[in-house]
């Protein structure tokens, strides 16, 4: 049975100030059914999980393939770990555009995070050219045999899909639309880990709201979503927790 998790991703968001949308979030869903987590800005990584004591979870927003060395400004799966996050967000389209980051660097960041015993969230998507030319499944599909880790194992391993035009825009997919991503997903995971692939919980993310989290929740294999804009707010996500813990 796969837990629902609901994933907020601050971004380059947030100063210490901020955490105490952290403790808002937590007084008003103490002990919530669902997965939390929060991916702070690196900088907050170890106040934060020092402040929920366990009763969220704190993670990363990205990784260094390497465990250590000479990498300046880089940051280890090891160092997150140490610093008390259980998950990383790997490969999200904003570090793929900006920073070139390849499937294969995917590959190898995932396999590192899991190996030193972090769930790696990896997000996967198309832009808006690549649906209008009805290439969603194919683009899906090569991000995945690409980025996928060697080492995955239901608990270990997170896949996201966020469709980049979606994302901060306000706009999302049909509910349609998602399932037939989500559908596929679900199949290219139980091709690759056999039963294991029933247990990678599947993340929708791109403009998901209050007002709309809901609905994405019925959609078939979805089982949580990863959300920007809208965690920063304890009020905002709160709500979307609630709503995933109804779902
Ligand atoms: O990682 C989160 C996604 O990029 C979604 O961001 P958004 O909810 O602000 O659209």
């Amino acid at each position: 049975m796969r837990r629902k998790l609901a994933a907020g991703n601050w971004k380059m968001n947030g100063l210490r100030a901020n955490l105490g949308e952290i403790e808002a979030l937590i007084a008003a869903h103490p002990a919530p059914e669902c997965e939390v987590l929060i991916c702070p800005p690196y900088t907050l990584v170890s106040a934060a999980a020092d402040l929920v004591k366990g009763r969220i979870a704190i993670g990363g927003q990205n990784c260094h393939p390497q465990i250590s060395g000479a990498y300046t400004g880089g940051i280890s799966a090891r160092m997150l770990k140490d610093a008390g996050a259980s998950h990383v967000i790997l490969g999200h389209s904003e570090r793929r555009a900006d920073r070139f980051e390849s499937d294969e660097l995917v590959h190898a960041k995932s396999t590192t995070a899991i190996s030193e015993g972090l769930i790696a969230i990896i997000c996967v998507g198309e832009t808006e050219r690549e649906r209008d030319r009805g290439a969603t499944l194919d683009v899906i599909s090569s991000q995945l045999k690409g980025s996928l880790p060697l080492n995955a194992s239901g608990a270990s391993l997170v896949i996201a899909y966020e469709p980049i035009w979606a994302i901060g825009s306000g706009r999302t997919p049909t509910l349609e639309q998602i399932a037939e991503v989500h559908d596929f997903m679900r199949a290219e995971m139980v091709k690759k880990f056999g039963d294991d692939g029933e247990e990678i919980r599947l993340l929708y993310g791109g403009s998901v709201k209050p007002s709309n989290a809901a609905d994405i929740f019925t959609v078939s294999n979805v089982d949580g979503a990863l959300v920007g804009g809208a965690s920063l707010l304890a009020s905002d996500f709160g709500a979307i927790v609630a709503a995933l813990e109804a779902s």
